[in-house]
This record gives structure tokens, sequence and C-alpha cells, in this order.
């Protein structure tokens, strides 16, 4: 019997003596340059230290706490994350003092891939080994990437930033999709072997298909983001900043983002979004609007309880696409033979 709802996420630091220690967690065996790192302190220095993740990622909580009252289903909420405070180890024990027994895990990516998903899976079980003995069960909830209410929210929000476009050159701007980039070999590993890889930039490329059918737009590119790593070490490109330029040199006149590898306006968002890729646009005189991530509507709750349900009650599971999708399991179990095998753990090839 399922007995509580843990909101997982990714953390952010929240003052700026927080902020070096957070990205040593997070980096942490991952061969990220220090040049790198400095630069990513920079970023989280310019908004005080305080990412905006955690904040918004309690708003989520306090709104999917409403709708499960309002739809009698008597669960309580808790949030734990990966890299920062509350870290899911405190919570799971919190869990364990309040007598939670079996849990479903709903984490705040809704993709396929080592850090999307199968990180959080080795999070869960890493926190119930820390914890030992009485440790709640925890069950995962699956991926989401191509779920009605996400893409529905997505379109929405396409639609609306591209209505603060001015109207002389709207027809023109070009839609843009971006997700995190990363590592080609992490992409090329993603999903269980026997799919055929790729199945994080499979699923962002169908999320975005669907996302701008649903908008009305025919054409649009997909990018990528943040990237970071050594240089020599290729990863998911073109980025998205050269992308606006590129455009520019063929004489598009605006550009429409739409972030759809993320569910809340993170750093990532907020920095290589709103200030880089939107001064980089205002340098060369185009016209840049961002789509809001869709944590903030009304939708994504509701995604959530849908979630559950398939889980708690059988509800059926309603997606739009047809790319693999898995990322449910239990106690920090892999969803399939060989999925999402990050590289260091990767035999070496001869
Ligand atoms: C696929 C993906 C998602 C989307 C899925 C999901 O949401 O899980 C995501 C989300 C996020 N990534 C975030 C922050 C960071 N990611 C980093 C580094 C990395 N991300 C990677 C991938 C992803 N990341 C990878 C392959 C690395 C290289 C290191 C490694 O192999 O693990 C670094 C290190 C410094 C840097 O180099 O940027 C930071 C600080 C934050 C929080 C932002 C905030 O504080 O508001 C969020 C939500
Ligand atoms: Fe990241």
């Amino acid at each position: 019997m399922i007995d509580a709802v843990l909101v997982l996420s990714f953390g952010g630091p929240e003052r700026p003596e927080d902020v070096r220690p957070f990205l040593e967690n997070v980096t942490r065996g991952r061969g990220i340059p220090p040049e790198r790192l400095d630069e990513v302190v920079e970023h989280y220095l310019h908004f005080g230290g305080v990412s905006p993740l955690n904040a918004l990622n309690r708003d989520i909580i306090a709104r999917l706490e409403a709708l499960l009252a309002e739809e009698g289903i008597d669960l309580p909420v808790y949030f734990g994350n990966r890299n920062w405070h509350p870290m899911i180890e405190d919570t799971v024990a919190r869990m364990r003092d309040d007598g939670i027994r079996d849990a479903v895990v709903f984490a705040t990516s809704a993709w396929a891939g080592y850090s999307g998903c199968r990180q959080y899976h080795e999070d869960i079980g890493r926190a119930r080994d820390a914890v030992g003995e009485g440790a709640p069960h925890l069950r995962k909830l699956r991926q989401y990437y191509d779920h009605p209410l996400l893409i529905g929210a997505f379109a929405d929000a396409v639609e609306a930033a591209a209505a603060t476009l001015p109207p002389a050159t709207r027809g023109e701007a070009r839609l843009v999709f971006t997700a995190h980039s990363v590592p080609v070999a992490a992409d090329a590993a993603a999903g269980p072997a026997a799919a055929g890889g790729r199945l994080y930039s499979r699923q962002v490329a169908e999320a975005a298909r669907l996302i701008a059918e649903r908008a009305g737009v025919d054409e649009y590119d997909l990018v990528w983001q943040s990237r970071s790593g050594p240089p020599a070490v290729p990863w998911l490109e073109p980025d998205i900043v050269d992308h606006v330029r590129a455009l520019h040199d063929r004489g598009v006149p605006g550009v429409l983002v739409c972030p759809v590898g993320f569910v809340s306006d993170h750093l990532e968002v907020v920095w290589d979004l709103d200030t880089e890729a939107a001064d980089a646009a205002a340098e060369l005189g185009m016209d840049f609007v961002r789509a809001a991530t869709p944590g903030t509507d009304p939708r994504f709750p509701q995604l959530v309880v849908e979630l559950l349900r398939e889980i708690r009650d059988g509800a059926p599971a309603r997606r739009l696409g047809h790319e693999p999708q898995l990322g449910s399991a239990c106690d920090g179990a892999v969803c399939a033979v060989q999925c999402c095998v990050p590289a260091a753990r990767r035999p070496a090839r001869t």
C-alpha cells in the first residue's frame, strides 16, 4: 500500500557559501575541469549564490499537496535532493522515522539517460543503504517526456511566448528547442542496449516534435546547452548560443527558445538562456523570447497525480510518443539490463 510521495530533484545552493560545496557534490568523480567549475561558481554568484531550483520545487510540492487533498488522496509528500539539502539520505531517514513503508518517487527529470534517470535510481539505492534497517521501499515513477499534460503545458507556453514577439517579424522568428547537453558517449549509452541507444536525444527530439505540432509550428530546430566537461570530449551539439549566431547569419530576425529539457526555471535556464543566449541575440539585433517551463503550470502537479494513479490504481499510462519509455523501478534497481550505463562503468573497448 503506497503511503507517501517523495519528490526527488537535483538540488541547488541557497546561499553563496554553499555554492562550492554544492558543485563539489555535483562533479565528484565526473572529470569536470576546474576552470569550468570557477565559471559556474560565477553564474551562481551572479544570482546571489541562490539557485531558483529549491524554491521552485517547494512550490511544486505545495501545489501537489493541495491537489492530493482536493482529490481525497491522503498521502504525505516529502522532498529530497541528489546534491544539496534537503539531501535524499536525510529525507529517507525521516520517512523511516515517520513510519513510511512504501513510497513512490517522482523525479524532476522527464528523460532516459544517466543524469536524468539512472542516477536517480542510484540516489534511491544509496539513500536506502545509508538508512539501513527499516528504510521504506521506494518505487521511482516512470519517465514522462511525452505525457500529454507535459507536452500541452510546453505547447501553450510556446504559443504564449510567440504572442509577445513583434507582430511584424513574428512569422519569421525561429522556434528553437533546447535541452541539457550530455557527452555523446553518455547519449549513446542512454536506454537499454536492446533499444538501440541514444534514448535521451531520441526522447528529446520526439518531445520537441510533439510540442511543435501542438503549437502549430512546422519548422523548428533542436539544439543543446550548458555543456561542461573537457573540450576534447564530444558533447551533443550545436550549442544554443552558437545556433543563435548561425540563425542571424541566415537572416533570421528572431528566436523563440523552448527549454524542452527542463521542468523548472533553474540556473541553466536563467543563466545559459535568459542571460547568455539572450545577450547574444540582443548584440545581433535579434528578437529573443523564451517559453515558460512547465513546472509552474497547473498541469504539472496533475501529471504527478496521474503517474501515481498508474501505480496505485493501475490507471492507463497516457503518452503521445513512441520511443521506448522506462524509468520505473524499485529500491534503486535499474530499469532494464544495461540501461543508461555510466561511462566510467562500461568495460573499456579493446
Ligand atoms: C541531462 C541533464 C539534466 C536534465 C535532467 C535533470 O534535470 O536531471 C541536468 C539538470 C541539471 N543540472 C544542474 C546543474 C549542474 N549540472 C552539472 C553538470 C552536468 N549536468 C549534466 C546533465 C544534465 N543536467 C551532465 C552530463 C553534467 C556533467 C557532469 C556529470 O556527468 O554529472 C553541473 C556541474 C557544473 C557544470 O559543468 O555545469 C551543475 C552545477 C541542475 C541544477 C541547476 C540549479 O542549481 O538551478 C539541473 C536541474
Ligand atoms: Fe546538469
